[in-house]
């Protein structure tokens, strides 16, 4: 097997929070296609130097601050790549099409009104989803976990899961009914940890599969108005939420948790090498995380953190 083309690519992002995209040209491979600048490592250079010259020479501006956003493993017809994306946070100048190219910017949600390459689909995921993920812990009295949703919610989160593995499929819609609500208020999204038909009774913004619904399933069961994310554990988990073409994953236990005392953790090295070579879209890190974890999760292609007793559990949430 030949080794992938290493190509560095940038989601530069302004303060109206649009991204930049540019036109590649006809004639080129993936030609007429938009893309996110950047281009291919020089054989001296690391994925952060040449994401600073890619777009010095197409763009004519000066990176000053970026992040990895998560790497792709993409294996076309023709050829393999390997796409290192990055967020850049700030930049010095305006962006022009320097090698005559169109550039525009564009809103996230406008994003998939767009053609891009076929590598690009977690790119516009990894964009639109936020850095945390916070699952529900102890919600047995309903108004003290809506307090605490909403505490959550005027603290910034932006995506929830509802898990109460022990309620009664009635009592767990009465309850996301009012999450809902609350999170379509502040514009976060709420997934259900619940059979994906019950997005039929309770208009969520998506679904999140257990382990074990994950395995049953043959195809994606909800349309792609829906989010549809998955617990995983190993890569045969991973490679069935690929099959089913889920929007994102959980990937767990990453560390020793309070939560699954039973389950062997992965470690962090593990957690990488599953990243790149087998999810090909976001994974959050989930066991043992805290919320200040999510500069090392961003270091290894993961798309942030995700957890219940450091992020749901008031008194242990961790200052960052
Ligand atoms: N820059 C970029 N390349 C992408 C994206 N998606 C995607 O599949 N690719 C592929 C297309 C190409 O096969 C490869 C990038 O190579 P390129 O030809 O643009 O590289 P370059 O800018 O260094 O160009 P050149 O100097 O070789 O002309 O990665 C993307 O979003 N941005
Ligand atoms: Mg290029």
């Amino acid at each position: 097997m030949p080794h992938p083309v290493l190509v560095a690519a940038a989601a530069i992002i302004n303060d109206q929070q649009e991204v930049l995209i540019s036109k590649r040209p006809h004639d080129v491979d993936q030609g007429g296609l938009w893309e996110f600048p950047g281009g291919k490592l020089a054989p001296y250079e690391t994925g952060y130097q040449a994401l600073k010259r890619e777009i010095h020479e197409e763009l004519g501006i000066t990176l000053t601050r970026a992040r990895p956003l998560l790497r792709i493993n993409h294996a076309y017809p023709h050829k393999k790549i390997l796409l290192d994306v990055w967020k850049v946070e700030s930049f010095q100048g305006e962006p022009w099409g320097r090698e005559g190219q169109p550039v525009r910017w564009v809103k996230l949600d406008e994003l998939v009104n767009y053609s891009f390459p076929d590598a690009n689909k977690p790119i516009i995921q990894a964009l639109t989803l936020p850095d945390e993920y916070v699952i529900t812990g102890d919600c047995n009295d309903p108004d003290h976990a809506l307090e605490r949703l909403q505490e959550l919610l005027t603290a910034g989160a932006k995506l929830i899961q509802l898990r109460q593995p022990t309620l009664s499929e009635e009592d767990f819609c009465l309850l996301a009914e009012r999450f809902q609500e609350a999170c379509q208020a502040a514009g976060a999204r709420l997934l259900l940890n619940a059979a994906p038909e019950l997005l039929k009774k309770v208009d969520a913004a998506g679904i999140h599969l257990t382990g074990q619904r994950l395995m049953a399933l043959k195809e994606r069961p909800v349309g792609q108005d829906k989010l549809l994310a998955a617990s995983c554990h190993d890569p045969a988990s991973i490679r069935q939420a690929v099959k089913l073409d889920a929007d994102f994953i959980t990937l767990s236990p990453v560390l020793p948790t309070t939560t699954h005392p039973e389950a062997a953790p992965l470690g962090w090295q593990r957690f990488k090498e599953l990243v790149e070579y087998e999810a090909k879209m976001p994974v959050f890190a989930l066991g043992g995380m805290r919320p200040s974890d999510r500069q090392r999760i961003f270091a290894l292609g993961g798309q942030g953190v995700a957890g219940i007793s450091h992020f749901w559990d008031k008194d242990s949430r961790h200052p960052d």
